[in-house]
């Protein structure tokens, strides 16, 4: 592994509607650098420019100013190819099974589809879901058809995951059990992860360094360090140590 971090981003810019009647700065100024196979808690408050963020590393959207570098010496990336993204619906397609969910980017990417359709399984198993390969997703919960979403993430060996509100539109407690399963994917997968949410206790559980974004005009206001045990767990949240860090984001979040 290249000593180079795998994410940089240098004050980086973004503007909607350059050139037009009313531009719109969404990120003022962004400089963070993220390590390969790390997993990086983004929080701020809404319209902070999370989703921007996520969409420049993807490049669905270009940046104005600053730097980004996706990639190093060692480890190469084309974010056609080595992106895989969850958001806060699962956005199955409900005519297609399970497992023909699953398959779609590997579909979309032409790859060899009997080596595709071993791993979808093996993905469905990591994410809990053997033997639900053959069913809709009507016939799923919420919080299965998230794990869906995450194993269909996985299935063109992407380098970086990037996770918009994943467990947002899931109740309390499902959403706590899908932050263990989370963690227990990351470890088990080694992918380097970035995942937005509001929840702040949600960021400090799950995120070996939580970014923290504020607005008005957009920026990275920190990255923290959390020096919390791997693997993490729930009782963990009633540690000094897991309140020490959430009064720490809330802090400079203003709150
Ligand atoms: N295509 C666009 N054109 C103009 N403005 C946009 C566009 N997309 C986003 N914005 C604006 O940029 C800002 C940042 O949006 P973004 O979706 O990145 O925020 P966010 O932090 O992800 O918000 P939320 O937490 O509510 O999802 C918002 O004020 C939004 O209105």
């Amino acid at each position: 592994m290249s000593n180079q971090a795998f994410i940089e981003l240098e004050n980086v810019q973004k503007v909607y509607g350059q050139g037009g009647k009313n531009p719109y700065m969404a990120l003022s100024d962004v400089t963070l650098s993220i390590n390969e196979g790390e997993l990086v808690s983004i929080v701020g408050p809404s319209g902070c420019g999370k989703s921007t963020l996520l969409m420049i590393l993807s490049g669905l959207t270009s940046h104005e100013g600053g730097t980004v570098r996706v990639g190093n010496e060692t480890t190469s990336f084309d974010a056609t190819r080595d992106v895989g993204m969850v958001f806060q619906q699962a956005l199955l397609l409900n005519w297609r099974t399970i497992l023909d969910n699953v398959l779609l980017p590997a579909e979309i990417l032409q790859m060899p589809m009997k080596p595709a359709r071993e791993r979808a399984r093996e993905l469905l198993d990591l994410v809990g879901l053997s033997g639900h390969e053959n069913k809709y997703p009507k016939q799923l919960s919420g919080g299965q058809r998230q794990r869906v979403a995450i194993a269909r993430a996985l299935i063109h060996d992407p380098k970086l995951i990037m996770m918009d509100e994943p467990f947002g539109a899931l109740d309390a407690l499902t959403r706590e059990k899908m932050n263990l399963e989370l963690l227990r994917i990351w470890e088990a997968s080694g992918k380097t992860i970035l995942f937005v949410t509001h929840g702040i206790s949600e960021a400090v559980l799950l995120g070996s360094r939580i970014a923290v974004m504020t607005s008005g005009p957009a920026r990275m206001a920190a990255a923290i360090d959390v020096d919390l045990p791997y693997p993490r767990t729930l009782d963990m949240k009633t540690h000094e140590a897991f309140g020490a860090y959430t009064r720490q984001v809330y802090g400079l979040l203003g709150m």
